[in-house]
């Protein structure tokens, strides 16, 4: 089915059926092992059950219509390559930013904007997309503070994502509680107006969000309602009962999918089908957005886990191919608009975050005493964490050094990956004088 198996809902061709949710393992909730990816090549598109049917005419022949190109072109771009380091010096990565683009005859580029509730995981999908992790990742609320840029190229095609949270399109009161960068507040609105394509994130494992989509995210799709819009539905994996996607896909898209209704049909033995009614075509009431729970504008809903880095490639796969002839925006060895240092401090906030009570990471200053080349090539970098409290120093140490060893171990390895090259990582706790 588009909602369970490949993961992706779209236009039906007229040879296509019903996409079938008919593997009676898959309602068992063994998501690992079914071929819920698609980014994998045709021949090993099989259900790994043995007890389960073969797939009929729907998913195989579903294939490059899910993706709206043909196979063969998929192919071409099967094996993306492995992404560049970040480049770890501020200089080179200022250069490169200021760098006239190094744009083939003819350039392909794609903004996309991604917008959802805190938490839903726009950075973590953001480094998936990337192909390495360069955004701070945390389960507590609001890592993400400044507006940053994650660029793929690929081939011809650039791929330009920023995203923000949502309530930040239009809470300034947010700002206030969260002391959220200014810019946030400002350039969703902006940026928004220029992306060709939105992805609207949904955390499917929060029972309380994931059922219809937030006033601002109506608001914001309402009001650029010429931008694609693409609804992708996260973290599948913490769900157990699969079918219930198919409900979440009626909710958030109020029935319709790119201008086709969506009938749904449920049966005792997990025969549950989903299929988009062509011969019903764009019923789309104009309700008001105070009554509505989903968009009925979306053009394609991908399902995934991009923790695991699962569908996602089947999602880079599809903003690749929506990409449209225009100028690059940026070199291709440039994979953020973030500087080093940036990097550097949202790592070790994520550290903070991940292992400290909500008030102490916020009021941490990162202060950069050092960042330098070693004799042996590594990268060393001393930072200062400046807390307001000397009880908040207590926690932010550790019985014994322990918390601060963490962070600093961890933001290591984390800023090792992205910089591909060794760090030593020192890291000082001071109470403001
Ligand atoms: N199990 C699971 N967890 C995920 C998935 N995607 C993200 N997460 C986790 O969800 C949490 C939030 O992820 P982020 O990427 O920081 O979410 P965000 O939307 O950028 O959050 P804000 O910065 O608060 O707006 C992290 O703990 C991630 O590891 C997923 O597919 N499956």
């Amino acid at each position: 089915t588009p909602a369970a198996h490949p993961g992706v809902l779209g236009p039906p061709r007229p040879s296509l059926g019903c996409w079938d949710l008919c593997c009676p393992s898959w309602s068992a909730g063994t998501p690992t092992a079914h071929p819920w990816v698609l980014g994998s090549p045709l021949p090993s598109l099989r259900c790994w059950d043995p007890h389960c049917p073969p797939w009929g005419n729907g998913i195989t022949a579903a294939l490059p219509w899910v993706l709206g190109s043909p196979l063969s072109s998929l192919g071409a771009r099967g094996s993306l390559s492995a992404p560049q380091p970040v480049s770890r010096a501020a200089e080179e990565q200022e250069r490169l930013l200021r760098h006239r683009p190094d744009q083939p005859r003819s350039p392909k580029v794609l903004k996309v904007a991604i917008i959802g509730a805190p938490n839903a995981g726009k950075s973590t999908l953001s480094n998936q997309l990337l192909g390495r992790k360069v955004f701070a990742v945390s389960k507590k609320v609001h890592t993400t503070r400044c507006q940053a840029q994650g660029i793929v190229t690929s081939e011809d095609t650039q791929l330009v994502s920023s995203w923000w949270p949502e309530r930040s399109l239009t809470a300034a009161v947010f700002s206030f509680r969260h002391k959220l960068n200014e810019s946030m507040l400002k350039d969703p609105w902006e940026s928004m107006k220029h992306a060709d394509i939105v992805l609207v994130l949904v955390d499917v494992s929060d029972h309380w969000t994931r059922n219809c989509l937030s006033q601002e995210v109506l608001k914001c799709l309402s009001q650029f309602p010429q931008i694609p819009s693409v609804l992708v539905l996260n973290k599948v994996d913490l769900v157990k009962k699969k079918f219930i996607l198919l409900d979440l896909v009626a909710e958030l898209t109020e029935g319709i999918v790119n201008g086709q209704k969506l009938k749904m049909r449920y049966n005792p033995e997990h025969n549950s089908h989903c299929s988009l009614d062509s011969s019903n075509p764009k019923p789309c009431e104009h309700k008001h957005l105070k009554n509505m729970k989903g968009w009925p504008g979306f053009q394609e809903i991908f399902m995934l886990a991009a923790l695991h880095g699962e569908e996602v490639d089947t999602l880079k796969q599809y903003l690749l191919m929506q990409a449209k002839p225009g100028p690059w925006e940026f070199h291709s060895g440039v994979l953020t608009n973030q500087s080093p240092q940036e990097i550097c401090d949202n790592i070790i906030r994520e550290k903070m975050l991940e292992y400290l009570p909500l008030e102490v990471p916020y009021g941490v200053h990162q202060v950069t005493e050092m960042w330098e080349e070693g004799p042996s090539g590594e990268l060393l970098i001393m930072q200062n964490l400046v807390v307001p409290r000397k009880s908040h120093m207590m926690m932010l140490i550790g019985r014994k050094g322990k918390i601060i060893s963490r962070i600093a171990q961890e933001a290591g390895q984390d800023l090792m990956n992205a910089f591909l090259c060794d760090i030593r990582l020192k890291l000082r706790v001071e109470v403001k004088s």
